[in-house]
């Protein structure tokens, strides 16, 4: 799947963010590795700390519905329709990422528009980083 047909979920996805709060509007669309493509807005709450991001409704969509190989996830957000500017996973989305994605491997694809973006592995926006691998020992079999 070509990064631009992506990003048109991701632009698809954001229509739906429920952001009253922040006016911030979200949106992604994660690539499976099985070829399914998994949308996600982000959800704000009134009482605030409830509030998920975009990438993490993509991700928790997909592993409840027992999908949990991922390729590439793209990511759109701003506040103004017609002026998006490129939009970083927060801290919290990395880690999540990093649950379930070879850092050296899975792409994010931050994206003005269907043909503006820039692309990061999972490394690069996350050094470092913590993940299963610290935990599970090679004789666990992840499910
Ligand atoms: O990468 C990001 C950054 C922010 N947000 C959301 C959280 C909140 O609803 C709003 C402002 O932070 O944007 C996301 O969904 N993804
Ligand atoms: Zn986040």
């Amino acid at each position: 799947m070509k990064h631009s047909e992506l990003i048109k979920e991701a632009l698809l996805a954001r229509e739906k963010s429920y952001s009253p709060y922040s006016g911030f509007r979200v949106g992604a669309a994660l690539l499976a590795s099985n070829g399914m493509v998994y949308q996600g807005c982000n959800i704000e709450n009134s009482s605030y700390t409830p509030t998920n991001c975009a990438e993490r409704t993509a991700f928790f969509k997909a592993v409840s519905e027992g999908i949990t190989d991922f390729e590439v996830i793209a990511i759109v957000g701003g506040k103004k329709d017609e002026d998006l500017d490129y939009c970083a996973p927060c801290g919290v989305c990395r880690q999540v990422m990093m649950e379930f994605c070879d850092p050296q491997k899975f792409k994010i694809v931050l994206a003005k528009s269907e043909d503006e973006y820039k692309e990061y592995t999972l490394e690069e926006i996350l050094p470092l980083g913590f993940g299963p691998k610290n935990i599970l020992n090679d004789s666990i079999i992840r499910k």
